[in-house]
């Protein structure tokens, strides 16, 4: 007797347990099935580099293109943001002039008298209480702002990036403290306001409460019973100082000494407008804006018919040991290189330069185990600086080996480009752009020719072209 299939089918209770649960695994089966479909069918794109080199830029411009562009929050966001690194970056040039040695006109009250006023109403000027931190990002916002801006804070980046203590000389550092607070309260403005955010952040660690971190920054605000200047006097006092003072100007030049925001030449020559409290940003100020990438953000894009995965990634050393979460199943790598930073030091370790760092950074990514199947698109950005540099800073005084003419950005360029293609032992394909992120017009044929390349690839690697 063999067994047959019957044909009976017994009617469905609707009340039987076992049905309901075989419904329902059926049901997780099918949603699993589709999720799986829908991976298959998503390019998932990974942009990595060090700090800075502006991978979140290139991920703005997708938003530009194919997400509606910036919602109204972010417009205020970065208002706040960006009006505080103006301030700061103001402040910075005075100290780092000093530290340089680079007369400013406005330390002199005889012959620029207005000059030295602007430079007092800076120094004075208390950035957290110009902004409303909560609009910039709350603890987010606050903390960044403390590790940037705090030149105490230098050592501890370098320590938290090499776990190296020793190279951090604090005798240096006290005299530095000390020629810095001669004549102004600016860093112990930023000394204090440090101290007053530890003991703030103490209670955020101990309450997690965001709301409590901001009304006991108010509360000290109250507290406070020294002068503070309005908007417009602080942004005509930026301006005066960055349009009149050579001096200012002169430590602008050399800022690849120091520290400074990539984008402070913007934030000052628009510096009346970023004053406004009610000022809600363009489109070109939050692609000149920075916030730091903590962690990785996922965005989901629709290009044509195709569904893009775009995974965004802190560059800065320390964000740099939460990558390996997000390295399995990407279609392609962007790797952002910022060329014009051939003559500038780590953030994390102002003893490092930012070109060797990424080369390294490259070298270990495009010949890792995770990617010797992913395609890699290696972007050359910030292309706008690096043909202005390149006519002062001549590039063998940083790479010995560079044999091109000074002031020959195309020459620059292609030997840049050799560096990084010749660390490719697998000879994985790599495909080179030369990029200006913060252009939405040429950014626009970039992205549209690198997405198309990106499924091209795909559809050949699955087999169906
Ligand atoms: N002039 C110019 N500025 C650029 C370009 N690309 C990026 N920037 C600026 O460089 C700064 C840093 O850019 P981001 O996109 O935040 O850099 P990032 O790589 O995301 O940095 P992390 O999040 O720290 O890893 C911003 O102020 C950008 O406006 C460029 O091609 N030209
Ligand atoms: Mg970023």
């Amino acid at each position: 007797m063999g067994c047959t299939a019957s044909t009976h089918t017994i009617a469905e209770d609707e009340n039987d347990p076992f049905l309901q649960i075989r419904k329902a695994n059926d049901a997780i089966e099918h949603s699993l099935q589709l999720e799986k479909q829908r991976e298959k069918n998503e390019m998932k794109l990974l942009l990595l580099g060090a700090g800075e080199s502006g991978k979140s830029t290139v991920l703005k411009q997708l938003k530009l293109l194919h997400q509606g562009g910036f919602s109204h929050q972010e417009r205020l966001q970065y208002s706040q943001v960006i009006w505080a690194d103006a301030i700061q970056s103001m402040k910075i040039l005075i100290i780092q002039a000093r530290k340089l040695g680079i007369k400013l006109d406005c330390d002199n009250p005889t012959t620029h008298n207005e000059l030295f006023q602007a430079k007092s109403i800076v120094l004075k000027t208390q950035t957290l209480q110009m902004v409303d931190a909560n609009v910039a990002g709350g603890s987010d916002f606050l903390n960044d702002y403390v590790l940037k801006y705090s030149e105490r804070h230098e050592a501890k980046r370098r320590v938290q990036s090499t776990g190296q203590a020793k190279a951090f000389d604090p005798e240096n550092e006290k005299q530095t403290l000390q020629e810095n607070s001669k004549d102004m309260d600016s860093l112990p403005e930023t000394d204090e306001k440090m101290a007053n955010l530890k003991d703030i952040s103490k209670d955020l660690n101990e309450t997690g409460n965001d709301q409590m971190f901001i009304e006991k920054k108010h509360d000290n605000a109250r507290k406070d019973s020294r002068k503070q200047y309005s908007n417009i006097e602080i942004a005509h006092s930026i301006k005066a100082l960055w349009e009149n003072d050579k001096g200012i100007r002169q430590c602008f030049h050399r800022s690849n000494e120091f520290q400074l925001e990539g984008s402070a030449s913007y934030y000052f020559d628009n510096i009346l407008k970023f004053a406004d409290q009610n000022y809600v940003c363009t489109d070109e100020d939050i692609l000149k804006g920075r916030i730091k990438t903590t962690g990785i953000t996922e965005n989901d894009f629709n290009i044509g018919s195709t569904k893009f995965k775009v995974l965004d990634a802190g560059g800065q050393r320390s964000e740099r040991k939460k990558w390996i979460h997000s390295f399995q199943g990407i279609t392609a790598v962007i790797f952002v290189l910022a060329t014009s930073e051939y003559d500038q030091m780590l953030f994390e370790d102002e003893r490092v330069n930012r070109m060797h760092e990424s080369i390294m950074l490259f070298e270990t990514l495009v010949n890792s185990k995770w990617f010797s199947n992913t395609p890699f698109i290696l972007f050359l950005n910030k292309i706008d600086l690096f043909e202005e540099k390149v006519k002062k800073t001549p590039i063998r005084k940083y790479f010995p080996d560079y044999q091109g003419r000074i002031g020959d950005a195309e020459a620059g360029l292609s030997y840049f480009e050799k560096i990084f293609l010749s660390l490719n032992r697998n000879n994985k394909p790599i495909y080179v752009r030369r990029t200006c992120a913060t252009d939405t017009q040429t950014m626009k044929f970039v992205l549209s020719a690198v997405t198309d390349l990106i499924i091209q690839q795909n559809l050949k690697k699955s087999g169906i072209i």
